[in-house]
């Protein structure tokens, strides 16, 4: 089972959102400002960008975002019925997973990559819990470029919901029952709005 350590716990305890049946944190500064461009120019460049498609009421749509994925060797990943094959670590992604892994104390072995091109890029509610997953994730979510809100609603009481702003440089890491008692998705806009991209580091078993 993937857990956070206390020494993370105690140390980020201020940053812990106050929502029942859930573990959230929000560092707003993970990525220091004067590396956010570099970085997110480097990932829009290098990172193998892929429109994947979805399927609608029987209809095949494009997915509105782009996506990518990668992981350790032999990490085959299936959604949708599709199994995917990882690409092989780019050193500025190995790098953030293991600053990831020395501040949570958690491992990570894969990262999906999403890139939101504009304010009609988007993705729906959904928790991530997928069984590869494990019973408690931890999700470490960096999210770099265009702030966007990104929206929490509980699964069974449904007045609970909770909304954040995700700013470039952020990092929102789930934990705990988080995935069992919470939905989450970034809404669209019609606001005009520049590229984000967000990445999910996470742990397949
Ligand atoms: O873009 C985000 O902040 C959310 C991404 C997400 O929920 C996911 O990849 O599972
Ligand atoms: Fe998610």
């Amino acid at each position: 089972m993937q857990e956070l350590t206390t020494d993370f716990r105690e140390r980020f305890a201020s940053v812990k959102l106050p929502m029942p049946d859930a573990e959230v944190y929000l560092l707003p500064h993970f990525t220091p400002q004067e590396k956010q461009i570099p970085l997110q120019q480097a990932l829009e460049e290098n990172v193998a960008w892929r429109q994947e498609k979805i399927r609608l009421f029987g209809k095949q749509i494009d997915q509105p975002r782009l996506t990518a994925w990668y992981a350790d060797a032999g990490k085959a990943y299936t959604y949708s019925g599709l199994t995917w094959e990882p690409l092989p670590w780019l050193p500025e992604l190995a790098a953030l997973k293991t600053q990831l892994e020395t501040l949570t104390g958690a491992a990570f072995n894969s990262v999906l990559l999403n890139l939101y091109r504009h304010g009609q890029d988007s993705m729906g509610w959904h928790a991530d819990d997928e069984p590869e997953l494990g019973q408690n994730p931890v999700i470490a979510s960096l999210s770099l470029g265009q702030e966007r809100t990104f929206s929490f609603r509980h699964r069974f009481k449904k007045d609970l919901k909770n909304q954040l702003i995700l700013p470039s440089g952020s990092l929102l890491l789930m934990a705990g029952p988080t995935q069992h008692f919470w939905h989450h998705q970034i809404p669209k806009t019609t606001r005009p709005l520049q590229p984000r991209i967000n990445l999910t580091f996470r742990f397949i078993e």
